[in-house]
């Protein structure tokens, strides 16, 4: 199988982390639509936000989505990727979506002790916590609806990728 595989879910997740590792373990090449998006401009996420707001930055990110898709990649995306109908469409038709599902603690937990705040700049304005529970009760079912597969993100780092070869038939590099 050489279709891209897209990794979608809430900040923190693990996208990036699991992206990384899964490309280590089968031969595809990694990209993260947060990383490209920021290189092109120029600018960090929060930099984007404060100059042409949200909409700005979604803009941004579909025409990155698609500049980077193509076979043979693992593409880790940003967590409102799926806020889109466009997009959303885009990776189902264009490739495998994998959704990585884990629990507001988990999430909350990992933003709390790496907010890397220029790549997430608040949705909300809320404390982490409170933040993540809102936005993924408005998330989960777009998670859910775009995904072929969910696995759970919540287990180790080497678990989660296990669990993604596994449900995609993807043999190990050797
Ligand atoms: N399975 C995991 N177990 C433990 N820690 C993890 C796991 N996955 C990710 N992390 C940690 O959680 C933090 C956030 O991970 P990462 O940046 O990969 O999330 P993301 O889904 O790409 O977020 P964003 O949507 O903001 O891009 C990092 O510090 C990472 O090391
Ligand atoms: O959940 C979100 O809406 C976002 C997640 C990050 O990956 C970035 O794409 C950006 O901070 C927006
Ligand atoms: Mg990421």
């Amino acid at each position: 199988m050489t279709q891209p595989i897209f990794l979608i879910g809430a900040r923190g997740c693990g996208k990036t982390t699991i992206g990384q590792a899964l490309t280590h373990a089968c031969d595809f090449r990694f990209v993260d639509t947060d990383q490209v998006l920021q290189q092109c401009s120029g600018m960090s996420v929060a930099d984007i936000v404060a100059a042409e707001g949200w909409p700005g930055f979604r803009a941004r990110e579909t025409e990155t989505l698609i500049s980077v898709t193509q076979p043979g990649a693992v593409i880790a995306t940003g967590g409102g990727i799926i806020l889109a109908p466009v997009n959303r469409e885009f990776m189902r038709q264009n490739g495998v979506v994998v959704y990585l599902n884990a629990p507001v603690p988990v999430l909350a937990r990992r933003l709390e002790a790496f907010p890397e705040a220029d790549q997430r700049p608040t949705l909300t304005g809320k404390p982490i916590s409170e933040e993540v529970a809102d936005v993924l009760a408005q998330r989960d079912a777009l998670y859910r609806e775009t995904a072929h597969y969910i696995v759970d993100a919540s287990a180790s780092p080497e678990r989660v990728v296990t669990l993604i070869l596994d449900a995609l038939h993807l043999a190990t590099a050797s």
